[in-house]
């Protein structure tokens, strides 16, 4: 379970957010400036929240009245990003094993192959990422967020910098992963036909308000605009 309620102030942008999600895929909705990079990076704990809290599975990582803040490398927080960050002089399994060894997690075959099967990247390993396809880095980059055991992945809009055609076939990875790697995760996008797709439960926020939470019924339909 996800727990937030937190307050932040950002220049002249403030975001105040409260919801408690059991979902497996959280999907954070909203149009450009809404402030779903800011609180992602809050639960990351990369930004600090003026007030509130922060829970993950019951354990509280933010508590600004209890002056409270897990550091984001004592999280067990995965992130990835719009671009995958790849280490581009690191091959693909270097670039695999490094958040294990971030980590210092015990090696574990069966699960690196657990996960390099899930996204069907065993055949890249002995590449360079400027060797793969933006799609192919960005399923390196979820499977090196796996990898570190997380108990929580952030997934900030993973397919936003890729085409059309890519991101039909990285979709299914992603469902792969919500379906079969038991980890929450946090899905940011103002794609609602991609949200519909993935998410479990849906945060619809605007102008860093949470104006809807519930089920993919809260999305805005097809012909709507794509966020409202
Ligand atoms: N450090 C900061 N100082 C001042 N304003 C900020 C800061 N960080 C973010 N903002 C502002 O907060 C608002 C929300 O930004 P944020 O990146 O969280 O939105 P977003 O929903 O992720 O947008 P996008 O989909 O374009 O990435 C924007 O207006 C942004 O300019």
């Amino acid at each position: 379970m996800l727990r937030v309620d937190i307050a932040k102030q950002l220049g002249e942008f403030s975001i105040e957010a409260s919801f408690a999600s059991e979902g497996r895929v959280t999907g954070l909705f909203g149009a450009s400036g809404a402030g779903k990079t800011s609180l992602v990076n809050i639960i990351a704990g990369l930004l600090r929240p003026d007030r509130g809290i922060i829970a993950v599975d019951g354990e509280t990582l933010d508590d600004t009245a209890n002056r409270v803040h897990v550091p984001a490398h004592r999280r067990r927080i995965g992130y990835v990003f719009q671009d995958a960050r790849l280490f581009p002089h690191l091959d693909i399994r270097q670039n695999l094993d490094y958040g294990r060894r971030m980590n210092r997690l015990a090696d574990d075959a069966a699960q690196r192959t657990r996960v390099t099967d899930l996204l069907d990247i065993g055949g890249l390993l002995d590449r360079r990422p400027g060797q793969l396809s933006g799609g192919e880095r960005q399923r390196v980059a979820l499977g090196r967020a796996l990898l570190a055991q997380p108990r929580l992945l952030l997934l900030d809009e993973p397919m936003g910098s890729l085409d059309e055609e890519r991101k039909v076939e990285i979709l299914p990875y992603l469902v792969r992963l919500r379906d079969e790697a038991n980890v929450p995760m946090v899905y940011v996008s103002h794609d609602a036909g991609e949200m519909r797709q993935l998410a479990t439960q849906v945060v619809m926020l605007r102008r860093g308000r949470v104006v809807a939470f519930g089920g993919t019924e809260v999305l805005p339909s097809a012909a709507s605009s794509p966020a409202g």
